[in-house]
């Protein structure tokens, strides 16, 4: 059964909402339709998207206390500081109004004028005293609060960053957790924001509860009144914000299509097509386009705001209007004197004017803890899909990793990446893996690698399922070099260590990694040798072509792959795709050699030379292994295989027979040279 709140929440979100401008043709062309939000993730247990403002004012307090105790954690010197000090002003405020009121009344009484006001002087002159307390309390509360407001922020990115490098790449490859990423993004700059917010509400709070006790002292009806001529406009701020938000949650995809069509503008991959294709003027044309819709909704949103806004001050003002007419009804009965009237006069405007900062201010919190809720529904989400810690260890020595029935499925395909998948990779050998492209290979390395878990069947390290084990144990068991291979914005040294992060080396520790992938040449010749930064970005950096990086590419896996000391596997997907014919033949020479007694090495490629020499061979289509054997076994058994291998030695001139009878085809590799 629906419950009333997820009615709402359908209600703000279903899509297109009536008040939704017509979708852009830009939207339609580029990116085949609306780029709305959905509710998605929103619909997970424990991450529903509740907008009632019954409910938004009851999570706010959960809110503003998480904020403050990662303001406690930050700098509890400086949370206290601005405590003090903002509950001093309230005190301030109230021993103002008891001020002004002894002022009044000494004012108002018999006796001569120049008596009255010598007589009203002390209480003039402690007035005084105190507005210099007060300003001296306030100065105080902001330097407190400029101190916390950057650490909470970067407690609260820290947290962001920290939750999102640990979940599993499933999540990251899930369409909804990468959306529910984006939004939670906004939560730490709130987090910011809620600092300076809660101190302006404490404040808002606490010289109005100075001012209602006073005006409720002065006269009882006084004090509903003050809440008669307030209420609108808080009604008014909330609905403002809620708009504000939900817009910002529909439309925050189309934000993000609107950069990217920005940033392929400016980005160097895409400079040469931009020109050459006159892709330029074509995207700007869209982007022109999508920001016309987008400021079609800011007018909706603007025009909501002053409607409502409108509305809101219109009943205010009624409501003082009809608080004046009872004061004046008072004084004309007589329940009322002059003297108290005249300090309820100011302290309703002083009453009204802060409670009206305050409705303002708790908006504003109330604005900045919806975007911290998702900062917070982030962490839960995060923390549900973070990869396990603990676990069992992971025996030094293993025979072999094997993959038993294994089935997997991305969460936005209805086809199965993988179905079923039966392989040994023994310790010691060179397993590769070929076949026709989405046959389901890169899916196959991120399964061996533990990178991903199989929806079904087992993977087992040496004997043990892998979910029975320490998955950080697992990795450290990995090197990798894959087709999209990271290009760090950093230096040739840095490029190759981050191999293995943590671990420290120095140049010559890590030439014979560089050697091994042939970059010492490249490095020779880069202005700062390794201590070069490899980022265009930079002034003064270098940057590479794309053969170069593969190497840089090499020489980290193996920089990762001669610091690990247990047994491991090494995985190569495509790893010679940029590399010219005489550096794959050696790149595939290479990797061949690092097989050994306590290495296995799984090897990805479309270059069919490059896998006669593997051990054993599968045959992937459509995520299943169709065919399994050596070289010679696959061509004798004039398979897919044979015909694969066949077809590529013909591109060759070459008449496709088994290389091993001495024929060589291009391209195809020595045996095996010991790295
Ligand atoms: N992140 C993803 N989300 C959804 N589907 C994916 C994702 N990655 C791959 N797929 C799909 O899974 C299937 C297998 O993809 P995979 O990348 O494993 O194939 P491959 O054999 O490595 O292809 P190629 O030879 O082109 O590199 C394909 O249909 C692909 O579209």
């Amino acid at each position: 059964m629906t419950s009333p709140s997820h009615r709402f929440r359908s209600r703000l979100l279903r899509r297109p909402r009536p008040q939704d401008p017509k979708v852009s043709t830009a939207e339609q062309e580029l990116f085949g339709g609306p780029l709305r939000y959905d509710t998605g993730w929103a619909s997970h247990q424990n991450a529903f998207l509740d907008l009632s403002l019954l409910t938004a004012l009851r999570a706010m307090p959960r809110l503003v206390l998480g904020t403050l105790r990662r303001a406690w954690h930050a700098d509890r010197g400086a949370l206290l500081a601005v405590g003090v000090s903002e509950i001093g002003q309230g005190i301030a405020a109230a021993v103002n109004l008891l001020v002004l009121n002894s002022v009044m009344h000494t004012l108002l009484s018999d006796g001569s004028a120049a008596g009255r006001v010598r007589q009203a002087l002390p209480a003039l002159l402690l007035g005084a005293a105190v507005a210099t307390v007060n300003a001296l309390l306030a100065t105080w509360s902001t330097s407190g609060a400029g101190r916390l407001e950057p650490l909470v922020e970067r407690v609260a990115t820290t947290e962001y960053l920290d939750a999102a490098q640990a979940v599993e790449l499933e999540a990251i490859e899930d369409p909804a957790f990468r959306r529910l990423l984006d939004v939670a993004f906004y939560g730490a700059a709130s987090a910011r924001r809620m600092i300076s917010a809660c101190v302006a509400a404490l404040n808002g709070v606490i010289s109005l509860v100075a001012t209602a006790s006073i005006l409720s002292v002065l006269h009882w009806a006084l004090l509903p009144m003050l809440l008669l001529i307030v209420a609108p406009r808080g009604w008014g701020a909330m609905r403002v914000a809620q708009e504000r938000y939900v817009s910002m949650l529909n439309w925050v995809e189309h934000v993000r299509a609107s950069r990217l069509i920005g940033t392929l503008l400016t980005e160097r991959s895409a400079a040469q097509e931009v020109r050459l294709h006159a892709v330029g003027p074509a995207l700007l044309e869209r982007y022109r386009d999508m920001a016309e819709s987008a400021e079609s909704e800011q007018r909706r949103l603007a025009n909501g705001k002053a409607g409502t806004e409108l509305v809101a001050t219109a009943l205010s003002g009624v409501a003082l209007a009809a608080t004046y007419g009872v004061m004046f009804w008072l004084i004309t009965t007589g329940a009322m004197s002059l003297a108290i009237a005249g300090t309820a006069v100011v302290a309703v405007r002083s009453g009204s004017a802060s409670l009206g900062t305050l409705v303002m201010n708790v908006n504003q919190l109330h604005e900045e803890s919806l975007y911290v809720q998702d900062h917070e529904r982030f962490l839960v989400e995060a923390a549900r899909r973070t990869i396990p810690t603990g676990g069992a260890a992971l025996p030094e020595r293993i025979d072999a990793v094997v993959l038993d029935k294994i089935s997997y499925r991305y969460p936005d395909r209805e086809e199965p990446a993988l179905d079923e998948v039966s392989l040994t990779v023994p310790m010691g050998s060179v397993t590769a893996v070929v076949g026709e492209n989405g046959s389901g290979k890169s899916t196959l390395m991120k399964i061996i690698s533990g990178l991903l878990v199989p929806h079904s069947g087992t993977v087992r390290w040496g004997g043990t399922p892998l979910t029975g084990l320490d998955r950080a144990l697992v990795f450290e068991r990995v090197s990798q070099l894959t087709q999209d291979f990271q290009r760090w914005p950093m230096t040739a040294a840095m490029n190759i260590r981050i191999g293995r992060p943590q671990r420290k080396a120095s140049a010559e520790e890590l030439e014979p990694s560089a050697r091994y992938a042939g970059a010492t040449s490249v490095i020779a010749r880069l202005p700062g040798g390794m201590g070069t930064l490899l980022a265009r970005m930079f002034r003064g950096a270098s940057e590479l072509s794309g053969g170069e990086w593969q190497k840089f590419g090499l020489a980290r896996t193996h920089w990762r792959d001669r610091t690990g000391a247990a047994d491991g596997v090494l995985i190569v997907d495509e790893p010679t795709s940029a590399l010219d014919p005489e550096a794959e033949i050696e790149a595939f020479d290479r990797l061949r050699g690092l097989a050994g007694p306590t290495r296995a090495v799984v090897l990805v490629t479309h270059r069919m030379s490059g896998v006669r020499w593997a051990d054993t061979i599968h045959v992937l289509s459509r995520g299943r292994v169709v065919e399994s054997g050596s070289h010679a076994e696959l061509l004798a058994a004039g398979g897919r295989y044979a015909t694969m291998f066949r077809t590529q030695a013909a591109q060759y001139g070459h008449d496709g027979h088994d290389g091993h009878d001495g024929h060589r085809t291009p391209g195809s590799a020595q045996p095996p040279a010991k790295a």
